[in-house]
């Protein structure tokens, strides 16, 4: 397989020109051939419209992006001009799957790349964990998949890293044994012993949900009367709005528009975009329908990663795998650090995105939806256990 050709891209066209070392891995860890399976190349070719940046003053540009936040599925196919039928639905996302191999098919090639490698698990929670529904305080996890995380935690550090804030995000996964962080790894909880930045200003002591002594690491700590101010702010304005939803966590709020009917969406994107204008040092960026408001600070989920890796002591020789939903913007950029780090040895990482459609990501595997990210646990859970049943790992 050529990493180097974006022709390879099934759907979309990446502008990389480092797709090797984007990916991070030998390409000998992929399944499918250059010359392997063919697809329509109308479906190779066409690349989606990028959304507009909701900040960029243009007029109307947040709502053309609300709009093209998670478009529904039948619109996405019809922009790579695919007859929305679902073998060919079925066909594009295979094509996708080149670029993105599924983590699952890929799994022993995976294991034999993390050999007598730390592996570290991220998880993030929303359409990772739980599937993505209407009420976000009714997006609970599965008891199946919360023992598949308990019991891959008993072999690899996991830590769940969500845009929530971590005490809502702990209360819906409910394991003590985890590692978390909330408001985009804003927010990050550690054990007193493995904490390094204990000097920082943005280190404090506190005690978690079972009275035990933690860190807190928090770098957007000047910001939290800022955030509590604009989120009362947001749901006043909001408050005649049928369906808005706006959401508190902490360092981060959030304006949640799925349920409000679409002729509105300018409106709740209106009245967002016209409270930032008094708070020049935060930033609005837009999710699944939601819109984000955070401090404009240089740190995200990709800084809180590198974080913990180096806090956990897994930083001489980890491999770590980052399943996430939303692989794009920003943590596009940050992921691409990774691989920097990758090709100066420091870290092994593998970015997993969660999605049911071909999507455009700096992800190296794909997985595509809820039960797969189960069954991928499931799998690493197992392969570990064998190992040291067998003896060949002690
Ligand atoms: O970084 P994440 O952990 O993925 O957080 C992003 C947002 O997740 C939640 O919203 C999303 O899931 C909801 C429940 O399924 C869904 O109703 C909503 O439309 C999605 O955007 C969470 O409620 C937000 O606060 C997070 O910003």
């Amino acid at each position: 397989m050529d990493l180097n050709s974006t022709n390879a891209s099934p759907v979309l066209t990446d502008p990389s020109p480092l797709n090797e070392s984007r990916l991070g891995i030998h390409s000998s860890l992929f399944p499918y051939s250059q010359s392997g399976p063919s697809f329509s190349t109308s479906v190779l070719s066409i690349p989606r419209k990028k959304p507009p940046k909701l900040d960029d003053g243009r007029s109307n540009s947040w709502l053309e992006a609300m709009r093209s936040s998670s478009p529904p599925r039948k619109k996405i196919l019809k922009e790579v001009n695919i007859d929305v039928s679902s073998d060919d639905a079925d066909v594009a996302y295979l094509s996708w799957m080149i670029k993105y191999p599924s983590a699952l098919n890929c799994f022993p090639q995976i294991m034999r790349q993390a050999r007598n490698k730390q592996i570290v698990i991220f998880l993030d929670y929303d359409g990772t964990l739980s599937p993505i529904v209407d009420d976000p305080d009714r997006a609970f996890m599965s008891n199946e998949m919360r023992s598949a995380v308990s019991n891959v935690a008993k072999y690899f550090p996991t830590a769940i890293i969500s845009g929530r804030s971590r005490d809502k995000v702990y209360e819906l996964v409910g394991l003590p044994e985890l590692y978390y962080a909330g408001s985009h790894g804003m927010d990050i909880m550690l054990p007193v012993e493995n904490t390094l930045a204990t000097d920082d200003a943005n280190c404090i002591k506190a005690t978690d949900q079972q009275g035990k002594e933690v860190n807190l690491f928090q770098p957007a700590r000047k910001f939290l009367s800022m955030i509590d101010e604009v989120f009362r702010t947001l749901v006043e304005k909001t408050k005649d709005i049928k369906g808005a939803k706006v959401e508190n966590h902490k360092f981060c709020t959030c304006v949640h528009y799925r349920n409000v009917d679409q002729k509105n969406w300018s409106v709740v994107g209106e009245y967002v975009v016209d409270v930032l204008k008094g708070y020049p040092r935060l930033r609005l960026t837009h999710g699944r329908k939601v819109l984000e408001v955070r401090p404009e600070i240089d740190w995200d989920k990709g800084k809180a990663v590198e974080f913990l890796l180096e806090s956990l002591g897994t930083y001489v020789a980890p491999s770590y795998f980052h399943v996430e939903i939303d692989w794009t913007k920003e943590k596009q950029i940050r992921a691409l650090a990774y691989q920097i780090h990758v090709l100066r040895g420091k870290y092994n990482g593998y970015g997993i995105l969660v999605s049911t459609i071909p999507k455009e990501s700096k992800a190296c595997f794909s997985l595509k939806d809820t039960s797969q990210v189960k069954k991928f646990l499931e799998s690493l859970a197992k392969t570990r256990e064998v190992e040291e049943d067998t003896g060949e790992r002690s």
